[in-house]
């Protein structure tokens, strides 16, 4: 493993001081599967952390159980010092998630959506309407504020959940594939949106298979392939010489021979 992490250490020990996420030997297995084998990693406070890895690496699973979703089968996470698993309430405050593939309450309007996550975290109410018209106009949701999510697109439903995410203004923020089925303009306006929060002192999180976005975008990034961290640190630490996209081929490796489609071809 090619860690630069300052932090990261092979016998897992609590962070020194309190990063935005820091993790350390977490683990879960699915029946006989492992799906993450006792990772670490630190994202420091104020970084645009990008998480990278083949399907089925371990991405998922690692982010549900670093925000209280998903209950590891070993290991501890902190977030800004507090832990997950042991003070949940307290941890889930800092957060704002973007789960993959969860179901939304999708018979509210999108307006409602939003409302309603402000109104969980407990803020009041006319905080909740200015914010939640700041949200819809700047992911371009304004005139769909009374349509149902369930007749959202892919790319609407998924901008809904980021607006629902960003409500209370956490201090950190987890995204799971968040421009998957977005259009280009709002892809380009989430990260405008995205990087003006990592500019005001808030982490970012996101999970990508898009290697040139996550060059572009990100300053940190973790490879993590069969649920080990194959690599972490800044991006270009990570790809020293080569584009993002080439070091993570050579570390992640598995190029599949296509000479077996032969009956594909048309002539
Ligand atoms: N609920 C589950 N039950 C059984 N196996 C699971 C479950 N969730 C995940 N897995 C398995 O755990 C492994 C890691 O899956 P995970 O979804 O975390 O990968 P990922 O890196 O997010 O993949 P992708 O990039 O395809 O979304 C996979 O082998 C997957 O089949």
């Amino acid at each position: 493993m090619t860690d630069f992490s300052a932090h990261a250490t092979t016998v897992p020990a609590a962070p020194q001081q309190p990063a935005a996420l820091a993790i350390r030997g977490l683990a879960k297995a699915f029946g006989s599967k492992a799906a993450v084998n006792g990772i670490n990693l630190d994202v420091p406070a104020g970084s645009f952390y990008g998480l990278v890895g083949p399907n089925g690496a371990g991405k998922t699973t690692s982010l549900s159980m670093a925000t209280g979703l998903l209950r590891p089968d070993a290991g501890q996470v902190w977030v800004h010092g507090v832990d997950v698993w042991a003070h949940q309430l307290e941890a889930k405050r800092l957060m704002g998630l973007l789960p993959d593939g969860v179901r939304l309450f999708d018979r509210l309007s999108g307006e409602q959506l939003v409302t309603y996550a402000g109104l969980l975290r407990g803020m009041d109410r006319d905080t909740v309407a200015h914010r939640v018209h700041d949200l819809l106009a700047a992911l371009d949701l304004a005139k769909d504020a009374g349509t149902l999510v369930v007749d959202y697109s892919a790319g609407m439903t998924k901008k809904i959940a980021l607006a629902a995410a960003l409500i209370h203004a956490p201090r950190l923020l987890v995204l799971d594939e968040p421009f998957e089925s977005v259009d280009p303009v709002s892809a380009a306006n989430i990260r405008d949106i995205l990087h003006d929060y990592v500019a005001s002192g808030g982490t970012v999180i996101v999970s990508s298979h898009v290697m040139d976005l996550v060059q572009r975008m990100c300053d940190h990034v973790a490879v993590i392939a069969a649920g080990t961290v194959l690599a972490a640190g800044t991006v270009d630490q990570v790809r020293g010489d080569l584009s993002l996209e080439d070091r993570f081929v050579e570390l992640v490796g598995g190029r599949n021979q296509t000479a077996g489609l032969q009956w594909l071809r048309t002539s």
